[in-house]
């Protein structure tokens, strides 16, 4: 199909804006021109007049609960609801039932991707069989079966030995692993962050080394085993600064932090409310400004945002039964937008690299960049028009959200995988 998108605002190398016509066909963008021509051969012109045209947003980290979860989420509303927050490639996570740890189980993820999804979905292998932390799972086949990398997000990898020996195979198949850390002698139960928080809502506290003292470990095991080694929503200083030092040090090592964990801090939680509860729980306002300064200085690479939908019912069990996670990808960018971008604490440009070009480049995906001959990935956003976060909107099954109630710009208008325009509000005109 030839689509043109005529108007709209493209970011160049040095951050400032140009009004450029993109011109795609065949899921390619076959020119970016200052000059308009041949709309009446096109099958679809999009006046992007006043808009942000973006590379798609990648996000590396989502939870789409299919097999096994559909209560909670699918892979259709999942991907609805990544199409709908600008997202045109996602990566999702194997914590399902049963868990994507064999190539049947990723080919037959694979199938229902290509039925029920409506944006790029690259699946996850998981680190070991069932998730258990004991039995490592044969890579080789999972990557030739398609596996993104290697994750067993939702719990760490308990011991060094089995670590060392996942990252020895990683590196083997040149994937990455990607590491949930959470040292589970250390948690004991535990539903917010120890520091301020567990004492004055009286409940238990995760201790930040819970955290720190597994990524400490993973970069000497990464640094011996060649792997690249990604650390999933880091959230404390001390993890940022285990990472600044080991990039020092030349380890293979990058890391992602969540829109949350950006955001908010654990004085931040109004009471006993489960849309605070996620894993890693917000930590203390230091962490969370070593977070920012992390994301600034390089250490951190990128923004996922661990999109973890739960159902009304589960989420209804009161803080300590209720389980951890939040839903993210409808409201990521505005959110980001408004409160880091609007605020001058990063530019724009910094903003989307962390959703785009940054983790293509970790991952060595060939998305998230603007250019003749790449796909056609890319989202429309409103910058100007303000709109509340309302969960009754989402379209994905969850609405498990602490940002109810904010007020945000840079809403996304459309959404275009390969070429196809796969969500689009009503507002823009064609
Ligand atoms: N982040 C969360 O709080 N929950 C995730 C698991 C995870 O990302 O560790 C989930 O699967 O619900
Ligand atoms: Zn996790
Ligand atoms: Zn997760």
């Amino acid at each position: 199909m030839k689509l043109i998108i005529k108007n709209g605002l493209l970011i160049n190398e040095n951050g400032s804006l140009e009004k450029k016509h993109l011109y795609i066909d065949n899921g390619q963008i076959v020119k970016i021109s200052e000059h308009l021509s041949g709309e009446d051969q096109a099958e679809k012109v999009i006046d992007a007049n006043g808009l942000f045209v973006s590379p798609g947003f990648i996000d590396v980290h989502v939870h789409l609960r299919e097999p096994g979860g559909e209560h909670k989420e699918t892979i259709e509303t999942g991907t609805k609801a990544a199409a709908k927050g600008g997202f045109t490639t996602i990566c999702a996570m194997p914590n399902t039932n049963p868990v994507s740890d064999s190539k049947e189980q990723i080919q037959w993820l694979k199938k229902r991707i290509q039925e029920t999804g409506k944006v790029r979905v690259l699946p996850y292998g998981s680190i070991t069989k069932g998730l258990a932390g004991d039995q490592l799972n044969h890579f080789k086949e999972l990557a030739e079966a398609g596996a993104f990398a290697f994750t067993d997000d939702g719990v760490g990898i308990q011991t060094a030995e089995r670590m060392y020996q996942a990252m020895r195979e990683a590196a083997k198949v040149n994937k990455a692993i990607v590491a949930h850390c959470e040292d589970m002698s250390l948690v004991q139960g535990g539903v917010v962050h120890e520091g301020k928080v567990d004492k004055r809502l009286g409940l238990k506290g995760i201790t930040s080394l819970a955290e720190s003292v597994q990524i400490a470990r993973d970069v000497l095991l990464a640094e011996q085993s060649g792997c690249h080694y990604h650390v999933c929503h880091i959230s404390t200083k001390e993890s940022v600064r285990i990472v600044r030092d080991a990039k020092r040090a030349g380890i293979h090592v990058t890391a992602e932090v969540s829109p949350h964990h950006l955001l908010l801090c654990e004085d931040d939680i109004p009471g006993n409310d489960t849309n605070y509860k996620m894993n890693p729980p917000l930590r203390s306002r230091a962490d969370q400004e070593a977070l920012i300064e992390g994301l600034l200085d390089g250490t951190i690479d990128l923004i996922a945002t661990d999109h973890a939908p739960h159902s009304e019912s589960e989420k209804r069990q009161g803080m300590e039964k209720a389980p951890f996670g939040i839903v993210g990808l409808e409201t990521a960018f505005p959110l980001l937008y408004t409160n880091f971008v609007e605020k001058g604490v990063l530019s724009l440009k910094q903003l989307v690299d962390f959703l785009t070009k940054k983790p293509a480049d970790i991952f060595n995906l060939p998305y998230g960049k603007l250019a003749e001959g790449n796909v056609a990935d890319l989202v429309l956003i409103d910058w100007k028009q303000e709109e509340t976060i309302d969960p009754a909107t989402f379209v994905s099954k969850g609405k498990n959200t602490p940002f109810a109630g904010w007020t945000c710009k840079g809403w996304p208008q459309a959404t275009i995988v390969s070429g196809e325009v796969v969500w689009e509000k009503e507002r823009v005109h064609h």
